[in-house]
């Protein structure tokens, strides 16, 4: 397919002396659905956090032909790229319908776009659609499932024609049917765009990934197809091949330190 991809160069992020993001490469094609996994510590939101320029970083990160490092997070935003937090961020009172006008702005004053509207502007009615929720458009968003809360957020990213979505933990928290729903949804999406995942859930992972990197002590471990990294030694050693998850190395408390996550692999 056409479109942008993502090339990341000798990543490094430091907090107050620890080094997060050790000297990560990455090459993620257009129209990738590449699965970033790793143990708890590894690096992967800290990456993304760089990417989406919410954390300082040296090296290289390039969209297509443009440099994103150095640049405020809401000129990276404009150049088409978007992600998801683990927890969903969507206006509980509002409708899906003007979740997905606010997210797509479109020019208009806040009170037009509160009002409810007979015509759906043609990229939401898409929106509305691909995440499967048209039957529930004028429904306040806060009587969603968790999983449809997810693709609302997802559509809220798809409304403002994002090119290079990166999501952090999708399916946590989900039904097996919402999974695979995830999962059909992230495949539509990533037809014409590329998608990045940060993931937990192995079996999720296995399913869907076009490609996977593995990263370990802010390093990349492995990186391939799906059956390529999961028969590499190196990651069945740290990571895959365990019954659980090792403890992320020891240090002192960081002044933010992620949230821990139930664990699947
Ligand atoms: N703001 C911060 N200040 C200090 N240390 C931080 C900060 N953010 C992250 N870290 C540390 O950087 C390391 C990488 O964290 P990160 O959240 O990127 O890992 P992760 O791979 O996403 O983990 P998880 O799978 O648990 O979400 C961890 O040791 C974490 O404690």
């Amino acid at each position: 397919m056409s479109g942008e991809g993502l090339t990341v160069r000798d990543l490094r992020v430091t907090f107050d002396g620890f080094t997060a993001v050790d000297g990560v490469d990455l090459d993620i094609r257009p129209g990738d659905l590449r699965f970033l996994i790793g143990p708890n510590g590894a690096g992967k939101t800290t990456l993304v956090d760089a990417v989406t320029g919410l954390v300082k970083a040296s090296g290289s990160v390039r969209f297509g032909d443009q440099e994103l490092l150095g640049k405020p997070v809401h000129k990276i935003a404009r150049l088409g790229i978007g992600r998801t937090f683990q927890t969903a961020t969507v206006f509980e009172e509002l409708t899906v319908v003007q979740n997905l006008d606010i997210a797509a702005g479109a020019g208009r004053g806040p009170l037009t776009m509160l009002r409810r509207r007979k015509d759906v502007p043609e990229p939401v009615r898409r929106a509305l659609d691909t995440i499967g929720l048209s039957d529930l458009r004028d429904r306040p968003a806060g009587v969603l499932a968790h999983g449809q809360k997810q693709w609302l957020e997802i559509g809220m990213l798809l409304v403002q024609d994002v090119r290079l979505l990166l999501l952090d933990e999708p399916v946590a928290g989900m039904s097996h049917d919402e999974r695979e729903a995830t999962g059909e949804l992230l495949r539509r999406v990533s037809e014409d765009r590329t998608v990045v995942v940060i993931e937990h859930d192995m079996d999720f992972m296995r399913s869907y990934a076009r490609s996977v990197s593995v990263l370990h002590a802010g390093k990349v471990l492995s990186e391939g197809s799906v059956a390529e990294v999961q028969a590499d030694t190196k990651v069945q050693e740290v990571y895959l091949g365990r019954a659980s998850e090792p403890e992320p190395t020891p240090r002192p408390a960081p002044a933010a330190a992620a949230a821990s996550v139930a664990e699947e692999a």
